[in-house]
């Protein structure tokens, strides 16, 4: 829990307010929960109770149901809820002068030292944050919908809000599992939705001149450009009202193709009809080959002038507005790294060209785009565009660190997919392993971010997208791990599926929880496994074995993969980092030279005829018997004592 923050009251019980309560409460807070009617207040509770038995019953939770519950109070009565609150999060309508209204009560019965903060998601923070005295402890808390399931939390600064209490927000979104991203400057729409917005909004346009089919829209944005929902499919989930109204509060323009449909009340899926029609149609209905000749760079390049619009006025870094796409808009990577793949000087190309055939200020390029353009700052072609490229550029994908005693760990970090392997991940692992300092390394492990999956695979949303020659970045990567002259472990602790697996089978050991679940579920999207999960395995597991996983696609428990040799242990979940902990030490304190020349012996020899794999065995002895490593453990068996290898 954030320190200073205990009592949590949450006002407006809605999806959002009773999304917030249920996080809160998981989190550990006590939490208010407030609505201004009591039968408002007791579907919220249904709901919330209805999401936390879900959470227990996928073993997800990590106390029981009653326990998390017991901390949830609601009440119709403001007083009571933000009377002892240390933070008071508002969750009402869209409205601000509701929003002040409320406020200004709140002002007067909660404690002068209480955090405010608003989770509006259209509206600028200072705006609301006027109806209270003391502006300074007010701020921004702009979750997704469902709060649950959604990781991102934008943590806003209004023009007024202390940087204390901006830092009290953001430690409390990180108590409750969640990433924060800070919102520096009180942009209304912050960042995710002023990027999102365009992508709606442009194929709007194009569709109202004639230059777009909704299906052609959709299928090119999520077959040719892994987007996960097309533009339409978007508006009709979302709400075209809530779309057009989001813009109307601030003037800006609205397709027509947006207000007609509103104006007959086609609002999307809650209504059942919108782009798409959900009752009398098959709904989203559009096919890969829908999308030909839609051009995706007219939309993406204004979601890429609102990411340097963001970037260059100070609102976000460029990593955080990437963050906030790949977890509150579930981009597959983020705006400004997509731009930096496209080329900026395409991209301003692009803007330049329809806002000198349009006029349209919507296609004005942002200060900051043309400022990287014009100093060559193009995009990683160039070696520099929103990031630095120099050396490879950072890592978006992976984290790792090396710690003194000379382990390597690496996170596979991209907890919002199961960690799913891109291009760009898989790219990542092999230029980590490839610029270490092997000197340095004496193991390295292998997780996954999270408490669900080690990895689910190759991204295969990629599979559309990426050219035939990506899909073997797997084969590639698999290799390095493979060939990595230092041990390495596999820490699984969730699921180890596809491309996951066959990372797992080329670390040299392997150890996962008893809950987790490994396999290879390829055959079920028409492929096989590729990064040697065919080979690898069978040669573990002979054939038999391997046919039946590969064949039916099925993933087996962590206990019956050790019981066929896969693992070297399933252990319960409380005793896994010890369990970790003591290959760990075992190797990091081991013998650097003899490791590696045994990593190599095992590794080749396998692929060789015994004669030449017992010759491998000899020369590895040889070259070993004269090193200092092997001076010291003779010696230090001579002197009763355990061995110091350098
Ligand atoms: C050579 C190698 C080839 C391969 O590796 S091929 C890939 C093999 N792997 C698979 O086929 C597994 C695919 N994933 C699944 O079937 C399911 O996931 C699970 C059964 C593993 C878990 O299901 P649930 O618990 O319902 O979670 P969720 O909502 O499906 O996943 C959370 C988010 O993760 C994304 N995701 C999961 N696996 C992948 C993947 N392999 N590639 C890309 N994205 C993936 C989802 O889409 C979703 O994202 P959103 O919340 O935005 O909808």
């Amino acid at each position: 829990m954030a320190s200073d923050i205990t009592t949590v009251a949450v006002l407006g019980a809605g999806s959002m307010g009773h999304g917030i309560a249920e996080v809160a409460a998981i989190a550990g807070y006590d939490v208010w929960m407030r609505d201004i009617e009591e039968s408002y207040v007791e579907d919220g509770l249904d709901q919330l109770e209805w999401s936390v038995g879900k959470l227990a019953e996928k073993g997800r939770l990590d106390e029981d149901p009653e326990t998390v519950l017991s901390r949830v109070r609601t009440t119709t009565d403001l007083e009571t809820a933000v009377g002892d609150a240390d933070l008071v999060v508002e969750a009402i309508p869209e409205d601000l002068e509701m929003k002040r209204n409320l406020f200004a009560d709140v002002d007067e019965f909660a404690s002068d030292d209480a955090v405010l903060a608003t989770n509006t998601s259209s509206l600028r923070v200072s705006d609301i944050a006027r109806a209270v005295g003391n502006p300074e402890r007010f701020c921004g808390l702009h979750f997704f919908n469902p709060p649950v399931r959604m990781d991102l939390v934008e943590v806003v600064s209004g023009e007024q809000t202390d940087p204390a209490v901006v830092d009290a927000a953001y430690e409390f979104v990180e108590s409750l599992d969640k990433t924060p991203v800070l919102v520096r400057k009180d942009v209304p729409q912050f960042v995710v939705n002023n990027v999102l917005t365009p992508l709606m909004e442009e194929a709007g346009w194009m569709l109202d001149d004639g230059e777009a089919e909704v299906r052609q829209a959709d299928a090119a944005m999520v077959f040719r450009r892994g987007y996960p929902m097309g533009p339409f499919e978007l508006a009709d989930f979302g709400g075209l009202d809530v779309f057009v109204h989001s813009r109307e509060q601030w003037d800006d323009p609205v397709p027509e193709c947006f207000e007609t449909r509103v104006d007959r009340d086609d609002l999307g899926r809650k209504t059942g009809r919108g782009f798409y029609d959900y009752e009398e149609g098959d709904g989203v209905d559009y096919e890969p080959g829908d999308g030909e000749g839609f051009d995706t760079l007219r939309v993406e390049a204004r979601m890429i002038n609102e990411a340097a619009r963001l970037v260059g006025d100070g609102v976000a870094e460029p990593e955080d507005v990437d963050v906030a796409m790949r977890l509150g808009g579930r981009f597959p990577e983020g705006t400004c790294r997509t731009g930096d793949k496209v080329g900026l000087d395409r991209v301003l190309d692009k803007l330049n060209s329809l806002h000198e055939e349009t006029g349209a200020s919507r296609y004005e390029p942002a200060d900051y785009l043309v400022e990287l353009v014009e100093s060559g700052r193009t995009g990683e072609a160039a070696g520099e565009g929103f990031y630095d490229y120099a050396d490879g550029g950072p890592y978006h994908y992976i984290d790792y660190t090396l710690h003194d005693d000379g382990l390597l760990e690496v996170v596979f970090d991209r907890e919002e997919r199961l960690n799913a392997l891109s291009t760009d991940m898989l790219g990542e692992i092999r230029r980590l392993l490839d610029s270490v300092d092997t000197d340095e390394v004496r193991c390295v492990t292998f997780e996954g971010a999270g408490d669900r999956a080690f990895s689910a695979g190759a991204d295969i949303t990629g599979f559309t997208t990426d050219e035939p020659k990506d899909l073997m970045d797997v084969d590639e990567t698999v290799e390095t791990i493979y060939e990595f002259e230092r041990p390495t472990i596999a820490k699984v602790d969730g699921l180890c599926l596809g491309g996951g697996f066959e990372i797992l089978l080329a670390c040299d050991i392997r150890l996962a929880t008893e809950e987790s679940k490994l396999g290879s579920p390829e055959i079920n999207l028409g492929l096989i496994p590729g990064g040697g999960g065919t080979q690898r395995l069978v040669r573990l597991l002979g054939e038999p074995r391997t046919k039946e996983l590969i064949f039916r696609g099925e993933q087996i428990d962590a206990e019956k993969a050790a019981d066929w040799g896969i693992l070297n242990r399933a252990v319960p979940a409380e005793e896994f980092d010890g369990t970790v902990e003591e290959f760990v030490s075992d190797i990091t304190q081991g013998p650097k030279t003899a490791l590696k020349v045994a990593k190599r012996v095992i590794n080749d020899g396998q692929d060789a005829s015994l004669d030449t794999a017992l010759a491998m065995e000899s020369q590895g002895f040889a070259l070993l018997a004269s090193t200092d490593d092997m001076l010291e453990g003779v010696e230090a068996f001579n002197q009763d004592r355990d061995p110091q290898f350098d």
